[in-house]
């Protein structure tokens, strides 16, 4: 390759006068320039750690606030995103994701798009060397060599267009595999130990989940392989360049040391300006994604509850706090072309102008000061003479600004790699808290520390509450708790210590006033909330949920029955499409099934009233026959009759109830009782005739005692379970 280059320049080296060691010295200056500028830049330009924190900066989008000011706390465990230590450890972890092993597709395509990157390189400098030859023949009119040197112009844009569309091409593809990776391994994390539940609900440390696993990961994807091409192309101008100078320069006594001094001390001189004056571009495009995530959210608020908003025709409010939302993002961006137009001001006038002038001034030094030839050439030699001194000027200048775009590319390439800090710490500390979440671990800032509450005593580690109640799997089938409270995950106690056991068979009825943790009880009892202390025993997989507002997935009738199982699911477990007719029958939804048939695809969401879609979710208990059903007022849209054929079903399937309603019709199906008093107190006990008599007792008891908020809250709550008027 060397031998290739020099050929190409050494071609016109023959006829060059005095003008060749000005030429020589500032191309060479050009290649130093472009190697201070690689090795200075970054040094220089390389930020102080600061701090940011998502859910500061949320709250402040939230309160509509513009500064990021964070305390101290915060201050310490967190930094700014740019390009230090943390980005290169955050960028390890995401590459090793990227790119799993050395023998994987990734490697394959990196090695394609780099040929087609040293190939155009090679490329551009036979083409300058060609135009060089071009410009010389016109100058000595010689239109035959001229028309030559024409046809290899022609006959060279053919590979070039192939070389310049596969760099697209692979730049592309790259980009997609990369994203490929990061979604599948996200998507592991995600959906591992309910983690998309505990980010969301227990962990306050991702705001906006959905913005980081699409638009975050696409831009990291993007600009990763974007920036390889970007980086490792100018490296092979700058490289090749450096060896076609060196073999130039060898066989002349250019001055190499005034030129490049020069050139050096102006680009470390504008590096030092371009450090002081930088914004923090990776800060700027992680608080634009954190907006542009919350914009996000609010949309989908909307989109979700679409029909409430309709009724309550509250489209105002969530106008404006679209608008509020947009605001604050056009706001921020507006602030961020506002600081990059100066920025890129400076850093053109620097680099287009300041460094050019510098370039014009060590190129015509050596001339300027230089003694003119000792005696006269004859007008021959001048005509040759102005010939190859075009031809070498054409290809030293084209060589000259193949490097400066080199230099200017890898300039961009640093304003782009501190951008990708940005998305880089965002994806990376996504993967972070996915992986805590998964494992249990969580940070919530917590509004105040409630460490005690009534026997129970809350275990604190730093600021975090420790999980230290035992979770064991049940070889009996029973449900025990012994000792367990109930907290929330803001580490309200509701109930300080609960203990009951259930065996199969024994239907539980669960009241209490609104908030006393009866829904609390279920997350509980599904592992979805941490136990804060005591023994919880549940036999594995036998819980099945059924909440007021049961979810309708994606997909046609038949998904909707099985959920979560897939059709597949359906066919291993031998269950067919009539058993699927029969189950519909018992809900009394036969007639959707004749109206839209098992495959039908539609929003079923939208489509189904109220009480069809608690049907559909208890013919979805039906299909499943669980040990446990877990029903949160499941039937409160469904008719009395109804709901008590579907109950005497359950019982009929051999599926334990643990029901929370206010229906006093339900009673006859459950034979125990556990009430909650709102105040952390509860009653657990079984329910037959003397348990109603003792009610009736408690009633009277009350209605002879004084008023008071608590004995109506009593009395409507006995009214409600005896099924008697107030
Ligand atoms: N995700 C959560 N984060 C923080 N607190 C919560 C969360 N979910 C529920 N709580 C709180 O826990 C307490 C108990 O809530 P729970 O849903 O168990 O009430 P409930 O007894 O089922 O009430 P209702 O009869 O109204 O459904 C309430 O004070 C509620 O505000």
């Amino acid at each position: 390759m060397p031998t290739v280059v020099s050929k190409f320049l050494s071609k016109g080296e023959a006829a060059l006068n005095v003008n060749r060691r000005a030429l020589s010295g500032a191309v060479v200056a050009a290649a130093l320039f472009a190697y201070t500028y690689k090795i200075a830049y970054p040094l220089l330009t390389r930020k102080t750690d600061v701090n940011i924190n998502n859910n500061l900066v949320r709250r402040n989008i939230q309160n509509g606030l513009k500064s990021n000011k964070l305390p101290k706390r915060h201050r310490l465990r967190n930094t700014i995103p740019a390009l230090n230590l943390q980005f290169i450890l955050q960028f390890i972890k995401l590459a090793r994701i990227m790119i799993p092993s050395v023998f994987c597709a990734e490697i394959g395509l990196l090695g394609g798009h780099t040929t087609f990157l040293f190939l155009r390189t090679f490329l551009s400098i036979y083409v300058a060397n060609l135009e060089g030859a071009i410009v010389k023949y016109i100058v000595r009119k010689e239109p035959k060599n001229f028309i030559k040197q024409l046809v290899k112009w022609f006959a060279v844009a053919i590979p070039a267009t192939f070389i310049n569309s596969m760099i697209k091409y692979l730049e592309s593809k790259i980009a997609l595999s990369f994203r490929t990776r990061l979604v599948e391994h996200s998507y592991q994390l995600y959906f591992r130990n309910q983690s998309y539940y505990r980010v969301t609900v227990l962990d306050g440390r991702l705001d906006n989940c959905a913005q980081r696993l699409t638009d975050d990961i696409e831009t990291v994807a993007s600009t990763v392989s974007h920036l390889y091409g970007q980086i490792t192309k100018p490296m092979f101008d700058i490289l090749l360049m450096a060896i076609a100078l060196a073999n130039l320069v060898k066989s002349r006594n250019a001055n190499l040391i005034t030129g490049p001094a020069i050139i050096s001390g102006v680009v470390i001189f504008s590096a030092l300006i371009l450090r002081l004056v930088s914004p923090r571009f990776g800060q700027l495009v992680a608080q634009e994604a954190e907006k542009k995530g919350y914009l996000r959210h609010v949309h989908s608020r909307i989109v979700s509850n679409a029909e409430e908003i309709a009724f309550y025709g509250g489209h105002k409010v969530e106008q404006s706090q679209l608008r509020q939302a947009f605001r604050i993002l056009a706001q921020h961006m507006e602030h961020m072309f506002g600081v990059k137009l100066w920025f890129v001001m400076l850093e053109q006038f620097l680099m287009k102008y300041v460094w050019s002038g510098t370039g014009m001034i060590v190129v015509s030094l050596p001339i300027l000061l230089s003694s003119g030839p000792g005696k006269a050439p004859t007008e021959g030699e001048i005509s040759d003479n102005v010939a190859e001194r075009t031809h070498y000027f054409t290809t030293a200048k084209n060589l000259l600004i193949t490097g400066s775009n080199a230099v200017e590319r890898l300039m961009s390439s640093y304003k782009d790699i501190v951008e990708l800090a940005g998305h880089t710490a965002r994806v990376a500390n996504m993967f972070t808290v996915l992986e805590e979440a998964s494992q249990g671990i969580y940070h919530k800032t917590l509004v105040e520390k409630k460490e005690k509450c009534g026997d129970f005593e809350i275990e604190f580690k730093g600021d975090q509450p420790l999980a230290k109640g035992k979770l064991i799997v049940s070889t009996t089938n029973e449900i025990i708790l012994r000792n367990v409270p109930i907290v929330t995950p803001n580490c309200d106690v509701v109930c300080p210590s609960l203990s009951l056991e259930l065996k199969p068979g024994q239907h539980l009825l669960i009241t209490g006033p609104n908030g006393c943790g009866k829904s609390s009880l279920f997350r509980i009892l599904s592992g979805l909330w941490p136990i804060y202390g005591g023994e919880l025993h549940t036999p594995k997989n036998s819980m099945f949920y059924i909440p007021q507002r049961p979810y309708m997935v994606i997909g046609n009738l038949r998904d909707q029955i099985i959920y979560p199982d897939t059709a597949t699911d359906m066919i291993n477990k031998q269950v067919s499409e009539d058993e699927l007719r029969k189950i519909m029958r018992l809900v009394h939804l036969e007639h959707i099934v004749e109206r839209d048939t098992f495959h039908q695809v539609k929003d079923w969401t939208d489509i189904l009233s109220g009480g069809e879609k608690q049907r559909m979710a208890i013919a979805r208990l039906f299909y499943h026959k669980p040990k446990y059903a877990l029903l949160d007022e499941c039937t409160s849209a469904v008719s009395i009759d109804v709901e008590s054929f579907i109950y005497q079903t359950a019982i009929d399937m051999g599926i334990t109830l643990l029901t929370i309603t206010h229906r006093p019709t339900l009673w006859k199906f459950h034979t125990h009782i556990l009430q909650f008093d709102g105040t952390g107190a509860w009653k657990f006990e079984e329910l037959n005739a003397n348990n109603r008599l003792s009610l009736k007792k408690e009633k009277e008891e009350l209605m002879k005692k004084k008023s008071t908020e608590e004995t109506i809250q009593r009395l409507n709550e006995l009214n409600k379970l005896l099924g008697e008027d107030d």
